[in-house]
């Protein structure tokens, strides 16, 4: 996160690390007791490696009392991933202990976009400067929606933001690498889940992109029915 400041510490427990070999790869969140939301970057295993979810976390490296790392199973379902802004879910090896420090956020169904102007807020463990300083704490920084048409203007994302996708104003304050992921959650509800698109950060020239979660509702209900128990 550019321009942000550090969380509250646990105002968030719905907060995902996806880590491999114990490294922040990328930011998710709980859906539900055994679910995680997240970005196809975020693939159950990267070159062979499984991913790990951390859940209950505020700080990466310090003990922490309702911190713990959960392995996911192999293979969670999805769709081919037809591109990498399609969301993924991968499923925990078991159901999450859920506490003050560990917990579910809703996400949106209902098909309509966010208003344009909407503040939002999108927190993580991505890196905090151009440099690609990666802090040890979780960030947080509020975003104006920026509506569709202006996302798409030519000198921004030239009509390639798709229905499926929203925009957040990227002026000095916006998402980066290790963000991808995590929830853009608007008046306390999940609606998109941040994508690297053009991987530029802080720039207000290209807005930052996110996959609306509504569209997928569906696929999410399905993946996580077919594959409980
Ligand atoms: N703001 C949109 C957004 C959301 C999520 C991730 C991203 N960027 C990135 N995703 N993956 C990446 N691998 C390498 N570099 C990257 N961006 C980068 C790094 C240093 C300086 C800078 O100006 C931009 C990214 C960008």
């Amino acid at each position: 996160i550019l321009g942000g400041r550090e969380a509250r510490p646990h105002l968030r427990p719905h907060m995902a690390s996806l880590q491999l070999d114990g490294e922040h790869i990328c930011g998710g969140f709980l859906i539900a007791e055994q679910w995680v939301l997240s970005a196809a970057c975020c693939l159950p295993c990267r070159d062979g490696k499984l991913f790990q979810v951390l859940l209950g976390a505020h700080s990466l490296t310090e003990p922490e009392p309702h911190k713990r790392l959960y392995r996911v199973r192999p293979g969670a379902a999805r769709e081919p991933l037809l591109s990498p802004a399609l969301p993924h879910c991968p499923q925990l090896e078991e159901k999450a202990e859920l506490n003050e420090h560990v917990q579910v956020l809703p996400f949106q169904r209902e098909q309509r976009d966010v208003a344009a102007g909407t503040v939002c807020e999108v927190a993580g463990w991505g890196t905090v400067t151009h440099s690609g300083r990666r802090p040890d704490r979780l960030q947080q920084v509020e975003r104006p929606v920026l509506s569709r048409d202006e996302c798409n203007h030519r000198t921004r994302h030239d009509h390639s933001i798709t229905p499926n996708m929203m925009c957040t104003d990227s002026r000095k304050r916006d998402t980066c690498k290790g963000d991808s992921g995590g929830p853009l959650v608007c008046n306390g509800v999940a609606e998109a889940v941040v994508t690297a698109g053009s991987r530029v950060c802080g720039n207000y020239k290209k807005p930052g992109i996110y996959t609306r979660i509504a569209p997928y509702a569906a696929w999410i209900d399905r993946v996580m029915g077919a594959l409980s128990g």
